[in-house]
C-alpha cells in the first residue's frame, strides 16, 4: 500500500533542471551501528557521503577516546576496497565523563564532537546524562578547547507532551546553557519545531542545526496514512505541517547555522514492524534523493549545495571536500527491503519511486 507522492507531477516543475553537480556533502548526524549490522549499512552512507559524524548510542555507548579509536577502526575494516569515506567519531557524555577525556578527545584528532543524550530520551540513551550540571566541568572544557556539544533536544518529562518535548527543552536546557556557556560550539540535533528552527537562528555564541529529510518532507499524517506506518516513526517524531514548513524555510534559508544531518537509524524489520516498535528511519541508502526533492519543492535547489556541503564543514573547522556528486531527474524504485546483518531492515520508502538518482 504504497501511498508515496514521491513522483507527483504537481511538484515537478518543468523550469526545473534534468541534473545537479554539487561538492560531494557530508553527513552531520549519522547512525552506524557495528558488526554485520554496520557492515550492510556503510556502504550506503560511503557512496553519498565523503564523511560522516558518527553517533555513538552503541550498546555499551562509546565514552572514551579508546573505545572511539576502536570503533573507528572496525568502520575502516569494514567499509568496501576502493571506498572513500571518513568517519568522524563522538563521544556519548554521561554524568561521569571526566575532563580529562575532553582533552584527550581532541588530542586525538579524530573525535570531532560529544553527543548529549537525556537520559531516556530515545533508542540506547539509558546511560545518558540526568542532568547537565552534573557536567558543568567537563563541558567548561569543551567550551575551552573548541569541542562542539550535540544535543539529542527533548525533555524526558512524561508530563510533557511527546510533541511539545523539543519546545520545552529549548527554555529548560538549551537557554541555560547557552547562557551558561556562551562559547561552547553547540548543534542542536535533528530540529523537528518551529521553535526549534527560530531559536537556532536566534540563539547567540556558536550554535548550528541538522535537519533530516524526514522531516523536510513529511509531517505528521505520515505516520497514520491509511493505517499505522513505522518506518515513519523516529524521534524526535514528525511534527505538524507548519512546522515542517518552518524547517524548510531554515534549511533554504542560505544561514549558515542549518546543515544536513540523516540520523538514519537502521533498526531490523521485526524490531519496527512490532508492537513497541524502535525509533528511527533508514535513509541512508538515499539521502541525497531525498534532500534533492526537498529543496526543488521549495524552489531552492540553488541552495542545496551551502546546506549539504559547505555549512557543516565550516562549523567544524574543517576543509570542503574536493569532489562532487551529481543527481540526474530519474525515476527509479527504492528496494523495499535491504540486507541489515543476518536480517533485514526496511529502508523509508522502501518498494516506492523516487524522483532524483545519484548519477
Ligand atoms: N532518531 C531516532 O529515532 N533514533 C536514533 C536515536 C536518535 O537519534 O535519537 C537511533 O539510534 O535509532
Ligand atoms: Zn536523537
Ligand atoms: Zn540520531
Amino acid at each position: 500500500m504504497s501511498t508515496s507522492t514521491l513522483t507527483s507531477p504537481a511538484s515537478n516543475p518543468s523550469s526545473s533542471p534534468a541534473r545537479i553537480t554539487i561538492t560531494r556533502p557530508d553527513d552531520w548526524h549519522l547512525h552506524l551501528r557495528d558488526g554485520l549490522a554496520m557492515a550492510s549499512v556503510l556502504p550506503h552512507s560511503a557512496r553519498q557521503f565523503k564523511r560522516a559524524i558518527v553517533m555513538p548510542n552503541l550498546k555499551p555507548p562509546v565514552t572514551t577516546t579508546e573505545q572511539a579509536a576502536a570503533y573507528r577502526n572496525r568502520i575502516l575494516a569494514a567499509l568496501p576496497d576502493g571506498m572513500a569515506f571518513e568517519p568522524l567519531m563522538t563521544l556519548y557524555l554521561t554524568n561521569n565523563t571526566p575532563p580529562d577525556e575532553i582533552r584527550r578527545a581532541r588530542d586525538s584528532g579524530f573525535v570531532h564532537a560529544v553527543k548529549l543524550y537525556p537520559a531516556g530520551a530515545t533508542t540506547n540513551s539509558d546511560a545518558g546524562v540526568t542532568s547537565l550540571a552534573n557536567c558543568t566541568r567537563t563541558l567548561e572544557v569543551m567550551q575551552e578547547v573548541g569541542m562542539p556539544l550535540l544535543v539529542h533536544g527533548e525533555v524526558t518529562d512524561p508530563a510533557v507532551d511527546i510533541f511539545d518535548r523539543e519546545a520545552v527543552f529549548i527554555d529548560r536546557v538549551m537557554q541555560p546553557l547557552r547562557r551558561d556557556m556562551p562559547e561552547l560550539k553547540v548543534v542542536f540535533e535533528h530540529i523537528t519545531t518551529k521553535q526549534a528552527a527560530d531559536y537556532v537562528q536566534e540563539a547567540s555564541g556558536p550554535t548550528a542545526a541538522t535537519i533530516t529529510a524526514h522531516h523536510l518532507l513529511y509531517n505528521r499524517n505520515e505516520i497514520f496514512k491509511g493505517g499505522i506506518r513505522p518506518h515513519f516513526y523516529c524521534l524526535p517524531v514528525l511534527k505538524r505541517e507548519e512546522h515542517r514548513q518552518a524547517l524548510v524555510r531554515a534549511a533554504v534559508s542560505g544561514s549558515e547555522r542549518f546543515f544536513l544531518g540523516t540520523d538514519s537509524a537502521p533498526h531490523p524489520q521485526g524490531l519496527k514492524e512490532h508492537a513497541c516498535g524502535c525509533a528511527g528511519c533508514y535513509t541512508a541508502l538515499h539521502a541525497m534523493e531525498l534532500y534533492t526533492q526537498a529543496f526543488e519543492d521549495a524552489g531552492a535547489l540553488d541552495r542545496l549545495e551551502g546546506f549539504a556541503s559547505v555549512h557543516g564543514p565550516a562549523f567544524y573547522g574543517l576543509p570542503r571536500n574536493q569532489d562532487t556528486i551529481t543527481l540526474v531527474r530519474e525515476s527509479w524504485t527504492l528496494p523495499a527491503e535491504i540486507p541489515f546483518g543476518d536480517t533485514v531492515l526496511v529502508p523509508l520508502n522502501g518498494g516506492d519511486d523516487l524522483r532524483w538518482k545519484m548519477a
